[in-house]
Order: structure tokens, then sequence, then C-alpha cells
């Protein structure tokens, strides 16, 4: 029996960011939905043909979305709340795109709430997949939930695909994974409890696929990789029981990834399913243990080349690794250890790519290749692919040894450790000393960062990346918003102003680009969510920084005004989490680099003058692993390294975080052990309930709630805003708290800013006024 190469999903959002275009020009009104779908199918066509034309032999269909695959999953079950008014039947793209991105309405309810506003809904509410920086819809349950099948989205791209010549393998989210990843509507009852009721939805849906004519399902469950209490692994045993009984010829292949089964092993190998994919790159100790324990004729997925990760694979060395599946006589197939949707697409775009650190790379279409040659030396024998192996191989030596990712001056700083012992005074001290010295009205006012990305300033960048518009040009354009940032925040009466951010494209790409150790792709792109994506820079060695990032552009806004200026940096960890990161060293080790790159940075901006610098760690909690047991390693070194960063300046230097979609209760401690000054987060939509942690745990320092939601367009009243302060003082000390939105301001325009700001300083006048 030979083995064959599967891909477990693809890119979907085309090769020019194709989807993304497709996708605004049609919310725009400036498209209809058959343009849309039409733009979708080709997309899909190219995307199958690619895969076949790189040697994957089991190509998946139903991967594509045209805004995530949870979603789709709520619309194929018929999960979809009453507040979107959808009367049954196939669900219609507007109320599609009402759940990914809520509806405006014509004009607010007089109490401003969104939901009552003339048609107008709130998207649901959006979280991060797993640990990676990709985001789905959560699915929101109710008790008496119905499911019904209302989609035939997945026949329908099975079909699409044999028209054109290409056989795949559908692929499904899982009936136990997707319950797991929703939640009950009011929070009072277990999703898992609807499981009887959503699996005759998915029996549907499996013979619809076989009467069509799939031989084979891909079914992902990748909650198996979590930790699971006893009624989440009964309920796996139930629904692939009674999956199995109501089937007749599917088989399905269960497919895991982001990690090891553990100790959800032995119940992944109970289920009657045909196949069994594990992911061999974040836990190459499972293989033993699954050919230890799997039936014989259970067909096995190893997932060998990295889906999360862009570095080239050592072929030779993945050989071995798996030759003992070889030897077991198995049927094997060879796969990413994940879909490609985290990868980017095709690294043969990147002409522009330093050379070196183009032969060191491989991005999705790369990587199929590469299982491609794995296949081959498995079949035709090592020697047909003898060269191909080989420069593998010395592709990832080069890597290893070259004498560009090494810097013996910054792993000699690493090894000494200074920093991390923290601030040489506690936060009373320090306190004290700050309030002295900036003098700030109770409730002082400030943003966290970033101001509106507006067309004008993007294409500004564009114009001058692709040398239309003059370095000194780019940046007299520059100071021009920042000099109308600071006027108007002024005018607001902001008591700590911000720059405005409008020289980055991103809030870790625009560092990437000035440290060293880093690279860039022109086309990088990866979703994170809808038609949002992110060109994570790649950190291939050793990090410093040869010379100030903000330094000039604080120094600068400041100059315009009497009022304090954050310095406005991105945190080690947030770096770390938001990038490629080399393979060859821990994680750990690559965040400290970057933490005293970031700590030269706040020295510097220490010495220029800014009295407050706020080191964003948007990404702190993202990066926690999916493992409880491996929590407090990560939070150690994660702490340690804003520590770092951090602790080179004065008592009287404010340090400010920021975190935003945190769920802080359970990491409440390693919070407080950051011991920043202030701390941002985002509570608006919580209604200041995430604050209980900060009670509970006596956090010490000041603390900024947010009060105004950015993730929505609607205008906060002030009313609205006093109400949440009143809480937030309810629970706090009223001196520890700060008045800002919850998050920055990049992805809303200026329109909805101004009124909004206004109203938020107001708001802290009334706190003031009593
Ligand atoms: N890295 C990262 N991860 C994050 C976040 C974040 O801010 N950064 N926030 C959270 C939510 N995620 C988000 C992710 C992306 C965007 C976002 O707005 N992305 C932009 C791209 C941002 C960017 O890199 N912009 C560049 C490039 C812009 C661009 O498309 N340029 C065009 C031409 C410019 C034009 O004419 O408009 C081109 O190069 O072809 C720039 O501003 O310079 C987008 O998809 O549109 C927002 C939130 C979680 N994860
Ligand atoms: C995703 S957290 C964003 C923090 C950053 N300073 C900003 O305002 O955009
Ligand atoms: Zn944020």
């Amino acid at each position: 029996m030979s083995v064959t190469v599967a891909t477990l999903g693809f890119p979907r959002i085309g090769p020019r960011r194709e989807l993304k275009t497709e996708l605004e020009q049609h919310w725009a009104g400036r498209s209809d939905a058959a343009s849309l779908l039409a733009a979708a199918a080709r997309l899909r066509a190219g995307n199958w043909a690619w895969q076949r034309d790189r040697g994957a032999d089991v190509i998946p269909s139903n991967d594509f979305s045209l805004y995530d695959h949870v979603l789709d999953t709520s619309a194929m079950v018929g999960a979809i709340p009453p507040v979107y008014g959808w009367a049954g039947g196939p669900i219609d793209s507007a109320t599609y795109f009402a759940m990914a991105r809520g509806t405006q309405g014509e004009a607010a309810c007089a109490h401003g709430h969104a939901a009552h506003a003339a048609g107008g809904v709130p998207a649901a509410e959006m979280t991060k997949w797993f640990d990676t920086n990709y985001h789905y819809l959560v699915p929101e349950f109710s008790a008496d939930q119905v499911f019904r099948l209302s989609s035939t989205k997945p026949v329908d791209e099975y079909n699409e695909a044999r028209a054109q010549g290409i056989e795949t393998r559908p692929v499904l989210l899982g009936p136990v994974s997707y319950l797991l990843l929703g939640k009950a509507r009011g929070g009072d009852f277990d999703p898992l409890t609807l499981l009887p009721r959503l699996l005759p939805v998915y029996v549907a849906v499996l013979r619809a696929l076989a009467d069509a004519g799939a031989g084979w399902v891909q079914i992902d469950e990748p909650c198996l990789v979590l930790d699971l209490n006893d009624a989440a692994r009964a309920a796996y045993a139930q629904a692939y029981a009674q999956l199995h009984a109501a089937l007749d010829g599917t088989r399905l292949m269960l497919t895991t990834y982001f990690g090891d089964l553990g100790d959800n092993l032995a119940t992944a190998l109970a289920l009657p399913v045909d196949g069994l994919h594990i992911d061999l790159v974040r836990a190459p100790g499972q293989l033993q243990p699954v050919l230890d324990g799997a039936r014989p004729d259970l067909v096995l997925s190893l997932g060998v080349i990295d889906g999360r990760n862009v570095w080239r694979a050592d072929l030779h060395a993945i050989l071995e690794r798996i030759a003992p599946a070889v030897r077991s006589g198995r049927t094997l197939q060879l796969a990413p250890s994940c879909s490609l949707l985290h990868s980017p697409l095709d690294l043969d775009r990147e002409t522009a790519l330093d050379e070196d650190v183009r032969s060191w790379l491989a991005f999705a279409v790369q990587k199929i290749g590469e299982l491609a040659i794995l296949a081959r030396a498995l079949n035709t024998g090592v020697e047909s692919v003898r060269g191909e192996l080989d420069a593998a191989s010395a592709a990832v030596a080069s890597r290893r040894t070259s004498p560009r990712i090494n810097s013996p001056a910054v792993q000699a700083r690493v090894a000494g450790g200074s920093g991390q012992a923290g601030r040489a005074t506690p936060f009373p001290v320090r306190q004290a000393a700050q309030r002295a010295m900036l003098d700030l009205p109770p409730f002082p006012t400030t943003t966290i960062g970033s101001f509106p990305q507006t067309p004008e300033v993007r294409q500004a960048r564009a114009a001058q990346a692709r040398g239309a518009l003059a370095g000194d040009a780019y940046e007299a354009f520059l100071k021009e918003e920042i000099a109308a940032a600071v006027r108007w925040q002024e005018e607001m009466g902001l008591d700590v102003l911000v720059h405005g951010e409008f020289e980055r494209n991103d809030m870790v790409q625009y560092f990437g680009e000035h440290l060293s150790g880093f690279v860039f792709t022109r086309h990088g792109w990866v979703q994170s969510y809808g038609s949002r994506c992110v060109r994570p820079p790649i950190i291939y060695g050793d990090v410093a920084r040869p010379e100030p990032m903000t330094v000039g552009w604080w120094d600068y806004a400041q100059s315009l005004t009497a009022r304090p200026m954050k310095g406005m940096l991105t945190g080690p960890v947030t770096i770390l989490n938001w990038s490629f990161v080399r393979d060859d060293q821990p994680r750990e080790t690559t965040c400290r680099q970057i933490a005293y790159a970031i700590r030269d940075e706040v020295v510097d901006l220490e010495r220029a003058g800014a009295a407050i610098i706020q080191i964003d760690e948007a990404a702190l909690r993202e990066g926690l692993p999916l493992r409880r047991r491996d929590w407090q390693a990560y939070l150690d070194w994660a702490v340690a390294s804003f520590r770092i960063a951090s602790s080179g300046v004065a008592d009287v230097t404010q340090i400010h975080t920021h975190m935003c979609y945190s769920e802080f209760n359970d990491i409440i401690a390693a919070i407080a052990a950051m011991d920043a000054d202030v701390i941002s987060i985002e509570t608006a939509r919580s209604k200041m309930e995430l604050l209980d942690a900060f009670v509970g745990h006596r956090y010490p320092a000041e603390i900024g709630p947010g009060v105004y939601d950015i993730h929505s367009p609607r205008e906060p009243s002030v009313d609205e805003m006093v109400a949440l302060l009143k809480a937030a003082a309810r629970r706090l000390d009223a001196r520890q708290i700060w008045v800002n939105p919850d998050c920055g301001l990049k992805t809303r325009k200026w329109p909805e800013v101004w009124p909004a700001i206004a109203s938020m300083v107001a708001a802290a006048r009334a706190m003031r006024a009593g």
C-alpha cells in the first residue's frame, strides 16, 4: 500500500488577498452576492489545482470559508441566535455576514442600545482559535436549541471540485469540538448536553456527502488535545458511536492538531473511525503510543510538516522519526501538522527576500512539495529523491550554523539575566514619586495608542514603499497627522496623550522591521479574522535593536504639547506570539532577547524625557499553552521578559501595559507579577465584571478598565460610561482608576472617534465632580 500525501486545509485569502478585496467591496455595497460567490469559486478552483499540482493526493474541500469555518458550521446546523431574525431555510449571505460583523441599522434607539437600532444587530462574539492568531465566531446556544440542516455548502463544494476533475475529502468541524467551542446563552447549561440533538444533522450531512460520492470525510476534533473532563470524553464516545452506526460506507479521518492527545489518547483510539491524524510537530512523542494502541486497520495520518511555522523541514530527520510507523505496515498518509490556513501561501512570490533566508523557508505550497518528496522516498526508495532530501537537510544545517543567526553579544546579555528582578522599589514607593511628578487629576483620561488608520495613511505608506513618495515627504505627512492628533487631544481635554501610531503598519510588524534578527515578506499574509490579515515577521536570528525605533516620533509629538505624551511600545511576549519564531532554540530564549531590545528602547525614551511609557502585551494570554500543566512555565518566562523590558527606568517613570480580549481570572497572579504601574484592559462589553479578578486578588496598581467598546462603530453615551466608571469605583479605590477605551482606535473612523472621546472625557469629569 503506497503512502499518500494529504492536506488538511489550505489558505483561503488568495495570493493577492483577493478574498479580502472581494469581501470589502461587497460589504461596501459595490458588488452583489453573486459576484462575491463567483470570486470565491475562482479562489477555490485555484487552491485545488495548486494542491494537486504540488503533489497532494488527498485534497480537502469545504475548508474554504467566506469568513470563518466555525461560523460556517453554525450555519450548517442552523444555530442562528434569534436576534438575527432568521426564519429557517438556507442561510443567506446577509444573515451570515450579520453574524460575522453585526449590522448598523438606520439609527440607534433612544437608549443607544445597538441591538435596538432599526435593523441593527451586534456581531457574534469572536475569540482566539486555540493558540493561533486566527479568530473564530463563538457559537451561541439556547437551552431549547433546535438544530437542523441549513446549508448545502459541504456538498456543493465537493461537487464543485469534482466538476473540475478533482476528487476531494470534505472537511467538517466535528460535533464535539463544535459544542465545546461554543457557549450557552445565559451560561446556565452545558452545551455538550445538546449533542443528541446535534448528531442527526451531522448524520444528514455525512449521508449527503456519501450520496454525492465522497468516500472519506475529514472530521476535525482539535479539542481532543485539550484538558477534558469525563463528560467531554463520554461525549466523544457517544458521538462517534452514533455516527458510525448511521454511516454506511463513508469513512472518517478524525483529525487532531496543535498538541498531544496525552490523557485523551485512549478516548481517541477507542472511537470507531477509519483514520486518525496526529500532530507530530508539536507532539512527536505521541507516535509510539499511537502505534502501540491503535487498531491495526486504523489509517494513520502523520502530521510531520509544521503547519504553524515557516521553516523548511529536515526531510531525512522526518524519515527517521516515522520509520517505526513505516515498519508497522499500517496504511499511512503524510500531512502537515494542521491545516495550512495558518501558513503564508507561496514563497515563490517573495523575490525580494534575502537569498540565504529564502533557502531556509517553506510556505503552504512548498510544504506540500516537501510532503510529496517524503512520500516518494517511501514509495520508490530514498535513492529516487536523494538530491531533494540532501538539499533539505543542507538547508536546515545552513540555518543552524549560519553566522548570521548568531550574535555573541546578545547571547551573553541573555545569559547574564540582568533586569529580571524587576523595578528597584515596590509599587507604592513608585506611585508616590509618579504622582508628585505627573500631578494628574483623579480619573485621568488617555487612549490606548493608535488612531484611525485612514485610507490616506495606508496609501501614503504604500506609495512610500513603492518609491512613489519620497522618505522625507512621507515623514512630513506623518508629522502632519501627529500634529493634528495632538491638537484635537488637547482640545478634547485628554490628560495623557499619544502620538497615534500613524507610522506603524502593524504593532508587531513595525517593531520587527526595526530589529535585527527579523525578516519580512511582501505577500506573506495570514488570515486573522474575516477580511483582516497580518504579515507576521519571521524571527530567524538573535534579536537586537540597532538604533532607536520610536524615540524620534515620540520626541516630535512631545514637542507639540506640555501634557505628558506616552511612549508607545509593543512588549516582547506579544512580538514573539505574533511572529514566526526560530525553532532552533527555546521560545523563551528568543523572548528574552526581544525583551532586552525593548528595554533599550524604554531606556532611550526615558532619557529623551518620556515620563510615561506603555508596553503593550495584547497577546500575553493567547500564548498560554493549551494544557494547564504547562501554564506556569510559560507565565514564568513571559513575566520575566516583561520585567526585563520594563525595569530599566527610574521610580518616577510610569510604566503602563495594555491587554485586550483577555480573560484574567486564571492568570491574575502573573499579571500582578508583571508589576506595571498602570494596566489598561478590555471591560466595556463585560460591564466591569472582568475587574472582579483584580479586586479578588487585591491588585495594588492602577487600572484603566475600558469604557468604550472600540470593536463596535456605535458611539457610547456619557451616561453609559459614567455608569461603567461607577461600577469600577464600587470595586476599586477611586484613585486607582484611569479612564480609557478598551483598545486602540486604528480600525475606527475619525467621525466615530471624536464624539466618543469627547463623551469619555465628559464622563471622567462627571466622576471627578462626584
Ligand atoms: N499582528 C497583529 N495581530 C493581531 C492584532 C494586531 O493589531 N496585530 N490585533 C488583533 C485583531 N487582529 C487584527 C488583525 C489585522 C488587522 C488589520 O487591520 N489588518 C490590515 C493590514 C494591516 C497592515 O499590515 N497594513 C499595512 C499594509 C496595508 C495594505 O494593505 N497595503 C496595500 C496598499 C495600501 C492601500 O492602498 O490601501 C498593499 O500593500 O497592497 C499598512 O498599513 O501599511 C488588513 O487586513 O487590512 C486588524 C486587527 C489580534 N491580532
Ligand atoms: C491589540 S492591542 C493594541 C495596542 C496598540 N497600542 C493600539 O492602540 O493599537
Ligand atoms: Zn488592545
